[in-house]
This record gives C-alpha cells, structure tokens and sequence, in this order.
C-alpha cells in the first residue's frame, strides 16, 4: 500500500477529488485506486508519471495510455457510489413485508384469532411447514408459543406480535456469526498484504454473477479494494456481466480472452493479480453447476486448490435461490460438502412468501446465512440481520 500511495503523491492526488464525497473512508480506499483498475492493468506497470494523465485523476487511464494524449480527450468515467451497508436490509426490509402473502402476516391473523382450538394450532403447524421452515425448527417453535401464549394470552395483538417476533428471532439465531471474512493477511514474513479470497458457488441462475457484483459495491462502500475474478467460463456472457458490475466502481475484473479457458487458471490469476496490486480482497464467480454432476465439482475442488496455493481461501459463499425451497436446501448439502461453504448467500427473497428457508439451511448445514438477495437493482444486497429479517416477515415495512 505504501508503494501505491507514493506512486499517488508523485502522479497527484486529483483522484481522491473525483471519485465523490459520499464517504472518508470511500474516497481515502479509492484514493488506492491503481489497485483495482478497469483496465487490465496494474500499478506498478504504470510508466514513470506525467501531469496530463493526472487531468481526470483517473489512475486506470493512467496505465491504460502511456503516452497520455488521448486522456486528456476521454472523458473521466463516474462511478457510482454504492449505497452505504449499515441498516441496509432495514432499508430494503419493505421488499420482504410486500411479497406475496408473508409468513409473518399469516401467522399473526391465526395467533390472533379469540380461543386458539387444536385446529388453530394445526394451521399454524401448516402454515410454517409451507414456507419451508422445516420439521424440526416448526416443531419448536409451535412449542415455544404454546407456552408462551398459554402465561401471557393472546387477547392483545401487540402482545402476540411481540410474543412471535421473539421466537422467530431465536428460531434465526441472533448468536451465529455473520461477519464475512475479508479481512486480507499478510505474507509469512509479513512484508506484503494477501489478499482475502472468497469464493463464490452454487447451482445455475441462482444469482452468482450478481451477487459478486453487488458484493463489489459493497465492500467498496466499506472502503475495500477489490478485484473480481471471472472464473465463470462456462456461460459467455458472464465474464462480460461482471466486468460492468466492477467497472461501475471502478473495480478491475481479471478474465480471460478465451470462452471455455480453465477456470482454476482465471481464478488463480486473479488471486494473483490481488496480490500484486495490494488488494484487500478478491472475489470469484465460479460457472452453475448442479450438485450431480461430478465433473463440474470435481472443477470446483481444483480451484480452490489452486487459490490456495497463492492464498488462504477466507470465504466460500453458497448462493442459493429462496424461492427453490427444498431443492435450495439439497444443493446446500452437497455444496457444503465438496466446497466447504462457510457462509450462505440467499436470493431473490424478494420473490418469495416462504422466508422459512433461512432457518432450515442454516439448521441443516450449520453454516449462518450472511447475506440476502432483495431485488435486482445494484445495491439490493445487505447482510443478514434477524432482527430485521424478522420485521419485514411480520411486514414491517
Ligand atoms: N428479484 C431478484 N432477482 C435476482 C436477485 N439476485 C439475482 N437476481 C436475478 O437472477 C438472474 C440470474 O442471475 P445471475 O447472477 O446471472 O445468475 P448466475 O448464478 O450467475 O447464473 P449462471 O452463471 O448461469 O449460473 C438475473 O436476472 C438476476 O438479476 C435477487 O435478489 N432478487
């Protein structure tokens, strides 16, 4: 990083003026910003500096032009300043409230009802079976508030709303640890940073290419600079997809020219190009693949072998489609095993009523889901947080 921010010092900072204001911590990262260039370029191939190319303070024209007269013609690209992460699921908690009929919604009109008969209790059973929550889990919760209801009774409907928004978060699990871990290391003798690696998984059109990209933003919105690797060379467009999605932040995409390349070698480079330029971490789409087919697994436990040869694999992120349900949850358990997910990514919640599907994976695979999938748009994506999941299935808008 030292090397980069003195390479900034002797090109100008005007940089740091151009990529907004939304945030210190945003523009101070970015200010690293030969790290993750558009271009396939790195900063330390950047050629000795000249103040034309420091007009635009765009550091990736910077290396893209060494002779620096057509940057003075280009216009500077804006990026976009993703929304800030923190409350963003609070934010977005309506999508949730709005879709379909919600669990939460259906739960609360029975618990509501005057004298709750068996009947009663046997939709509530029902109802909980249907979005998915899983045998176990609804078994436990129908326990917790029977009892629960049985000591505080159900004539007040602020009391059973609080009463079930209890028990659904404990049925969450406030305690498990959602942080991701992209926090880079440093090499063994601790002269230079490596990168974190995380690992992006799952089945076909689960939204793996997306939620890279929108993980991009996010840790740019955190002050992190990324590289994408698109070691999805299966589906042709898809390394196209991602580099828009890094480009729109201004971060490098690591691909390869050739449809059908090796996908562990696209992942490597990018892991590598990562540690060459300081990133902090570096994120890889891998190709769909269905759990049956042994020889796409077989190419995921390759890649991973092959990242870890330049660095620890800090995270594995199981995308899964919400609105699958029960085969969302056979391909976990598959996925888990060959790839050893470490955290669980859930999409298009915003398509579902059966918000149940968070429970039963993480009870299944023990693993936390660690981010939710709420909509299309480019910063639809917040970490999980039960309380606020809990809310918007109550339809709390
Ligand atoms: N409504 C909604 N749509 C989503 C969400 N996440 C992804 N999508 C959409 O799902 C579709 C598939 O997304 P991709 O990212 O291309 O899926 P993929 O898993 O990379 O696909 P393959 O590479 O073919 O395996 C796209 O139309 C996305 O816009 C979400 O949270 N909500």
């Amino acid at each position: 990083m030292n090397e980069t921010l003195e390479l900034l010092l002797a090109i100008g900072l005007p940089a740091l003026a151009v990529v907004g204001t939304a945030t210190g911590v945003l523009v101070r990262r970015r200010g690293r910003g030969p790290a993750q260039p558009p271009a396939p370029t790195t900063a330390r191939r950047v050629p000795s500096p000249a103040p034309a190319r420091d007009v635009d303070g765009d550091a990736d024209v910077v290396g893209a032009a060494p002779t620096g007269v057509d940057v003075l013609e280009r216009p500077a690209p804006t990026l976009d300043v993703p929304e800030p992460v923190l409350g963003r699921l609070a934010r977005l908690r309506g999508r949730l409230a709005r879709s379909g009929s919600p669990l939460g919604a259906r739960l609360l009109a029975v618990l509501s009802r005057d004298h709750l008969t068996e009947d009663d209790w046997d939709e509530l059973e029902e109802t909980l079976l249907l979005a998915d929550v899983g045998a176990g889990p609804t078994g436990e919760l129908i326990d917790a508030l029977r009892s629960r209801v049985r000591v505080e009774g159900v004539k007040d409907p602020a009391v059973v709303r609080a009463i079930l928004r209890d028990q659904l978060i404990e049925l969450v699990d406030p305690s498990l640890d959602r942080s991701l871990n992209t926090v880079p290391g440093l090499t063994d003798d601790g002269s230079r940073q490596v990168p974190a690696v995380v690992l992006v998984v799952g089945v076909n059109g689960t939204g793996k290419t997306t939620t890279v990209g929108k993980l991009a933003r996010v840790l740019v919105a955190e002050g992190s600079t990324v590289v994408l690797g698109a070691a999805d060379t299966f589906r042709a467009a898809a390394a196209d997809q991602l580099t828009t999605w890094g480009s729109r932040v201004g971060v490098h995409t690591v691909r390869s020219d050739r449809d059908g390349a090796d996908p562990a070698a696209v992942a490597f480079d990018a892991v590598r190009h990562g540690r060459e330029t300081g990133a902090d971490v570096v994120l890889v789409d891998t190709a769909g693949r269905l759990q049956n087919k042994a020889g796409l697994m077989d190419e995921l436990g390759k890649i991973r072998r092959v990242i870890t040869k330049e660095a620890p694999l800090t995270e594995v992120l199981l995308v899964l489609d919400a609105t699958t349900g029960q085969n969302g949850l056979n391909q976990a358990r598959v996925f888990a095993e060959v790839a050893g997910v470490t955290g669980i990514v859930l999409t298009k919640l915003d398509g579902t009523a059966k918000g149940g599907i968070v429970v039963a994976v993480q009870r299944e695979l023990g693993v936390p889901v660690k981010l939710v999938g709420l909509g299309e748009g480019a910063d639809d994506l917040a970490p999980f947080e039960p309380e606020d999941f809990v809310d918007g299935l109550l339809g709390v808008a």
